[in-house]
């Protein structure tokens, strides 16, 4: 029995996913005048609206509202602590989703002129995919350009037993409505610390486990911030230290971690639930790449600095998309963005584009915060040989004393003739102080451009100014100039 005749489409341009990277293509081309497909096989608005971004960050903002109350007594206020009713946490972050949904929604890009097909798509040849929908139905769509944009899920480590143990991952967490009584945290990354501190200042207890240090890809002074604050708020951490069997916990619930320790011990750690957070892998599979033409390294889809792959007429963007030059991939939604944006100048107006490899921001949302723009220290001495190193402590910093949160500082790395290189901050609110230094970054500004800024008091942006002045310090009040003002005095 054969079923009914494939749906058959021609367009411009066809997009596989629908994320925040393809969401950004679809959206533009469309609104350019572009016939659009877009084709998403799960939910609208993929990982960063529903498991990623948005859910964290609005389980942080819950968290950082219970942390604040302890700070009660210091500020000379008092009253009963609040009581966290963790169900209606978890349904306030729901209701957050709820609110962004519908910009991110099948009928908006309709409304956009997006032909948008709920289905799984594979590619048939080089410039044919087929959409599978759940009820049989089937669409062809040819292309003059594609767009892959399927993200990434979560890695799961080969741990013995992991396969029998209730693990949450992204996907999972955000809608357990049962609190954790003690929440293990496999991975010290992003996912790992941020979930690690929500969790903790809502009331559960924490441990978290990671095979090498924090936050390992930033700068470790920057990180010692962080990890001072967690340690200092409870969470027990547990560094070099690997998994290496996991067994259902008390009850079946949960996981008991044996772990194998970088100086040869062991150590069993129990916890009634357990959060994997220990990386991210491609989306790649189901999609016959092989049958487009599109090559695929272990990180992600070969692309180069116009998101272009092995198939010249296809692209891939965001979570999909390996590193380029060798980097490591870059997985935020800021990046999913400014590569969608790439491949709109390319595709539709054909123009060079590529995208930016210097100045990428990227913000961890602990509090405090842990922002970066450009290299590490170690990243960029490897990189230029010589780097000078500035820095101002927000403990000098008259905003952060009225706010009584004085941790952290900026940190600024110089190259030669004042060329700004790169940017980290450790400190409340951090992410919203890089905007700045990027600019300065793209813009090939020098220090002094930032120095001669004048910062309104009392922000904590004077710190950034502060940091960028130290840079003149010692020339300013040396003997030399010492010297010419004693001269200049003898002037009329
Ligand atoms: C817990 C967590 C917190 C995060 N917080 C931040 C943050 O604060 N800031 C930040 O910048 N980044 C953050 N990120 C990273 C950010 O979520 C991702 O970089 C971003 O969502 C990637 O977008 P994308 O469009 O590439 O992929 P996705 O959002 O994963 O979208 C891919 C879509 O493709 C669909 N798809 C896959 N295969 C097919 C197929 N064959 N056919 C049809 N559809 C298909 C999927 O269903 C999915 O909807 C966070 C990630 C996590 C896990
Ligand atoms: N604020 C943000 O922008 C934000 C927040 C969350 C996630 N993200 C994105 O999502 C990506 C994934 O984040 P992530 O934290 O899941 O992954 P990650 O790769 O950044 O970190 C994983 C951590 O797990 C540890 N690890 C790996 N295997 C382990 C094992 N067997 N036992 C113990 N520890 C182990 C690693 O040492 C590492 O520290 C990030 O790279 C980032 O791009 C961004």
């Amino acid at each position: 029995m054969t079923g009914p005749a494939p749906r058959r489409i021609e367009t411009d341009i066809c997009v596989i996913g629908a994320g925040a990277a393809g969401l950004t293509v679809a959206a533009g081309a469309a609104q350019m005048g572009a016939g659009v497909v877009l084709i998403e096989a799960g939910r609208m608005g993929g990982e960063c609206l529903n498991t990623g971004c948005v859910p964290s960050k609005a389980l942080l903002a819950r968290a950082a509202a219970m942390a604040g109350t302890q700070g009660w007594p210091a500020l000379g206020l008092s009253g009963p602590p609040p009581v966290v009713d963790f169900r209606a946490v978890k349904d306030g972050v729901a209701a957050v989703i709820a609110a962004i949904t519908p910009m991110d929604s099948a009928a908006r890009f309709q409304g956009l002129g997006v032909d948008v097909i709920a289905a799984h798509a594979r590619f048939i040849d080089r410039d044919r995919v087929e959409a599978h929908a759940t009820d049989g139905t089937i669409t062809i769509i040819r292309a003059r350009r594609f767009v892959i944009a399927t993200g990434s899920k979560p890695a799961l480590p080969p741990i013995e037993g992991l396969d029998r143990v209730v693990a949450h991952t992204n996907e999972t967490i955000f809608t357990d409505r049962m609190q954790p009584a003690h929440l293990l945290v496999l991975g010290g990354g992003p996912v790992g610390v941020e979930m690690a501190q929500a969790h903790i200042r809502l009331g559960s207890a924490v441990t978290l486990i990671t095979a090498h240090d924090l936050l390992p890809t930033e700068d470790p002074e920057l990180v010692e911030v962080i990890r001072q604050r967690l340690l200092a708020e409870g969470v027990a951490l547990i560094d070099h230290a690997r998994a290496v069997v996991a067994e259902p916990g008390p009850g079946g619930d949960g996981a008991r971690l044996h772990l194998a320790l970088a100086d040869g011990g062991s150590r069993l750690v129990v916890g009634d639930q357990l959060l994997v957070a220990t990386g991210r892998r491609p989306v790649v599979d189901g999609l016959d790449l092989a049958a487009a033409g599109v090559m695929v390294d272990d990180d992600g889809i070969r692309v180069d600095r116009s998101m272009q792959t092995t198939n010249r007429r296809i692209f891939a963007i965001g979570d999909c998309a390996a590193g380029i030059d060798g980097a490591p991939p870059q997985r935020f939604t800021h990046m999913a963005a400014h590569q969608a944006g790439i491949v709109l100048r390319r595709a539709l107006f054909r123009l060079p584009a590529r995208v930016e490899t210097r100045a990428i921001p990227r913000v961890i949302f602990t509090d405090p915060e842990l922002a970066r723009v450009g290299p590490t220290e170690a990243e960029a001495l490897a990189r230029h040989g010589q780097v000078t190193v500035l820095r101002w402590p927000f403990a000098e910093n008259d905003r952060a004393r009225t706010d009584g949160r004085t941790e952290g500082m900026v940190k600024v790395l110089v190259g030669r003739h004042g060329r700004i290189l790169g940017a980290g901050i450790a400190g409340v609110h951090a992410g919203e102080l890089l905007g700045m230094w990027e600019l300065a970054i793209r813009s090939r500004l020098k220090i002094g451009a930032v120095a001669g800024l004048i910062a309104a008091y009392p922000t904590r942006g004077e710190a950034s100014k502060r940091a960028a002045g130290s840079h003149f310090t010692a020339r300013l009040f040396g003997p030399r100039i010492r010297r010419l003002v004693r001269l200049l005095r003898h002037l009329p």
